[in-house]
């Protein structure tokens, strides 16, 4: 990633390149879907065989996790006959990388020939009906940075990957939101699942109370500060996505409220799901080639 591809982005065709090529000459899987692991749900993973396993620092051009409850590996393996690609931790705005980093990783996927990305992720519920450890079916979002210029698409375009002005009116494939909800009820977790508007933000702070009110009253179901770059450029670049956001917290509305958000609890409240989350998850990639187109 040290070439200049423009002044808004920083990686060149040829650093997409450079790191493809690196990964298809170092594991011999060619990955159908890959999995974007939120915060605390690296072990999302475990439910492949034949793993592999490179440390990000060991992969030219990718950038590395600075943030708990990210380990910053890339595992491959397989889960029933399907070859997959498991992010045991994303990037994030706040950690100081471009957008154009943050969402590096998905348009290597593109070039390795994945067709289907799920992304997960922790947010703070905004929806007052929704409680702490509810799963998410994310079924749009909004992309607050993006409003204000901070676009991972911004700057020229690169037309191997995608059009100049992608629609996302259906960013969130309905057919694999459908299959979500059928594994959850079928998983017994109908009683805590949602679906709803993920808005992010760039964060590191958590939300202010009149942050909070405000992005009640844009529609958000709830609120986090991830996924909405990598789902725009695995968009653009015509994957089909999934994402699952786990409620970690309710973002204080009332200022009344007592009670503090921290990281810690993010990761605790994490914790708690990520088993249910990785039979979900695993059950999705083992039907998700099956059962929809
Ligand atoms: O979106 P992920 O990375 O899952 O994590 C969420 O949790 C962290 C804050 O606790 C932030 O990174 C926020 O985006
Ligand atoms: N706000 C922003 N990001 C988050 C939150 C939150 O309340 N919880 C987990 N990630």
């Amino acid at each position: 990633m040290h070439t200049k591809g423009s002044p808004s982005c920083c990686c060149s065709f040829e650093d997409y390149n450079l790191t493809t090529e690196w990964l298809l000459n170092h594991t011999s899987q060619r990955p159908k879907v890959a999995v974007i692991c939120g915060s605390g749900l690296g072990l999302l993973a475990d439910g492949a065989a034949n793993k592999q396993t490179f440390r990000y620092q060991d992969i030219p051009n990718f950038p590395v996790s600075t943030v708990a409850g990210h380990e910053g590996c890339l595992v491959f393996g397989t889960i029933e006959d399907t070859s997959c690609v498991f992010m045991q931790g994303h990037f994030h705005l706040y950690e100081g990388y471009s957008l154009c980093q943050v969402t590096f990783p998905v348009r290597i996927f593109k070039l390795m020939g994945v067709e289907t990305v799920l992304v997960t992720n922790a947010s703070g519920a905004i929806c007052p009906d929704y409680k702490v450890g509810d799963i998410m079916i994310i079924k749009d979002h909004i992309n607050l940075p993006g409003f204000a210029g901070q676009h991972p698409l911004f700057g020229p375009n690169d037309e191997r990957f995608g059009t100049r002005f992608p629609c996302m009116s259906d960013a969130y494939s309905k057919d694999l939101r459908r299959l979500a909800g059928q594994i959850c009820s079928e998983l017994g977790c109908s009683g805590f699942l949602r679906e709803g508007v993920y808005c992010m933000v760039s964060g590191p702070n958590f939300e202010t109370i009149a942050e909070a009110r405000m992005l009640q009253v844009l529609g958000c179901d709830s609120v986090g500060m991830s996924t909405v770059p990598e789902v725009t450029v695995a968009k653009h670049c015509g994957l089909r996505v999934l994402g699952l956001s786990l409620i970690t917290n309710m973002v204080s509305l009332d200022y009344s409220r007592e009670e503090k958000v921290n990281h810690d609890e993010v990761l605790q409240i994490m914790k708690m799901r990520a088993e249910v989350l990785q039979r979900v998850v695993t059950e999705l990639i083992s039907r998700c080639s099956i059962n929809t187109h």
